[in-house]
């Protein structure tokens, strides 16, 4: 067990590079496969799924030569090999799921554990993506621990509708469509920045992609794929979460967001709370008018309200640091996450602090922030963002708390703490493990 202990009531001021975002990032490394050229990736940040994928890129035979200290990934998977009866993809992690299509391309077979589920924030389903799967041509066996998938030929491109806008769903259609001869067309897929990222990723390796950043996305696929050089953006979830880090704890944190055009929505967010973001000159930075505040709506009688769905919606994964905003501001917000039936579960932590949240249903939570908090001792669940929320409200207390099971920060966040120091934070790892 790891936990942060952090000595709270200090503003953070200063200023923060971040680092790729790890849902960008990870699509990526598995779309590597595809090609047997080299490639050259600038900006991979030191964290636990990205060292999970490169580990098991090592037992394959490819070959990794990581730079953390330059974020400098040279790749080259020209005498990989995979053996379903011995190779295991990476556990703990949503992101293995995107290695199955592949190594069906290059070895025709993919097994893939059924502890693939990532956080912990309700189902996640593997449905949508068998369906991918057998829709272009993959067979499917269920073993007591794993599900098996086969292709006898080369995938057939085909046309598909989502029953959602699901992100690795939409990754996993554009990988298969990859290597499937022909065109292929997804209905209702999905278009994060982070699947936007993923696409200009794949166009770069030689296939057609029209449509990116819509909800249609057309594919032509078969051809054979290149290497190449890309560098990656900033994760606009780091950019908010300092951001909101500043905010709360009453000082100023500046962050380098090239992608101002991803955060009207975002910054619209913040201003429920009485906080200002500024873009300028390629940085972001926060300013509030003396204590954070809820804005009332002019609709008499409703709460404010922020909702999180698939973009263009708020995303889900910045809700739990609103939430944290939530609690220090004065008034009272509903938040609605539309995405997740388990994902609210952790907020009785936060009366540990002495803050009132009410959970109308696994969806809705309602916050009645402004009051008077104190340190506490809180323990996380496996969700990055839940172990960064509770961080933020430890932060803005004074006094000693700690958040416990804090490890799955380090999926997604490379220096964390270090980041957090540079700004004035007090705080420190506890039975801190390797990884
Ligand atoms: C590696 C990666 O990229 N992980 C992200 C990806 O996970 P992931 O791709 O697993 O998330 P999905 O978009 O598939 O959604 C997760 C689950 O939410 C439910 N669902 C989702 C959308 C919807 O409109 N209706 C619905 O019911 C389904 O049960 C689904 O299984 O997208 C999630 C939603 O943005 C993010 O939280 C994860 O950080
Ligand atoms: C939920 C997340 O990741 P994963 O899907 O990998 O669990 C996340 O990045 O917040």
């Amino acid at each position: 067990m790891s936990n942060l202990i952090v000595h709270g009531g200090r503003p953070l001021r200063g200023e923060v590079i971040p680092s790729a975002n790890k849902n960008a990032v990870l699509p990526i490394l598995c779309a590597t496969l595809l090609t047997d050229q080299p490639l050259r990736l600038i900006g991979v940040p030191e964290i636990t799924d990205v060292k999970k994928i490169l580990d098991i890129f090592r037992v394959f035979g490819s070959d990794v030569a990581m730079d953390f200290s330059t974020g400098i990934l040279e790749l080259h998977h020209h005498l990989t090999s995979f053996d379903p009866a011995v190779h295991r993809l990476p556990e703990e992690m949503r992101s293995s799921i995107m290695l199955v299509p592949p190594l069906l391309a290059r070895f025709g077979v993919a097994r893939l554990e059924n502890d693939v589920k990532g956080c912990t924030l309700g189902v996640r389903e593997i449905d949508p993506h068998v369906e991918v799967f057998e829709r272009f041509g993959a067979s499917i066996e269920a073993t007591a621990d794993s599900l098996i998938v086969r292709t006898e030929t080369q995938m057939r491109a085909n046309s598909h509708w989502l029953d959602y806008a699901s992100v690795t769903t939409t990754e996993n259609f554009v990988l298969c469509a990859a290597s499937a001869g022909g065109n292929s067309v997804l209905v209702n897929a999905a278009s994060e920045p982070h699947v936007q990222e993923f696409c200009r990723f794949m166009a770069m390796l030689g296939v057609e992609i029209d449509g990116i950043g819509t909800s249609r996305l057309s594919i032509e696929g078969g051809k054979k794929l290149g290497g190449g050089e890309f560098r990656f953006s900033e994760d606009f979830h780091e950019i908010a979460t300092f951001l909101a880090l500043g905010a709360i704890t009453g000082g100023q944190i500046r962050v380098k967001n090239t992608a101002p055009e991803q955060f009207p929505l975002i910054d619209r967010t913040f201003a429920k709370f009485g906080v200002r973001v500024i873009h300028q000159d390629g940085w972001s930075y926060t300013e509030v008018d003396g204590q954070l505040k809820v804005n009332k709506p002019f609709t008499p009688n409703i709460l404010t309200k922020i909702e999180a769905a698939p973009w263009p919606y708020l995303p889900v994964d910045l809700l739990p640091i609103f939430i944290a905003l939530g609690v220090k501001a004065e008034g009272s917000v509903m938040f609605w996450n539309k995405i997740y039936d388990g994902a609210m579960g952790w907020t009785g932590e936060l009366s540990k602090f002495g803050a009132h949240v009410f959970l109308s249903d696994p969806h809705r939570l309602i916050t009645f922030g402004g009051i008077r908090l104190s340190p506490a001792s809180v323990e996380s669940p496996y969700i990055i963002r839940v172990a960064i929320a509770l961080f933020m409200v430890a932060a803005s207390i004074e006094g000693k708390s700690e958040i416990r099971n804090a490890l799955p920060i380090k999926r997604a966040h490379p220096k964390f703490v270090e980041n957090l120091r540079s700004v004035g934070a007090s705080v420190e790892w506890t039975d801190s493990e390797t990884e």
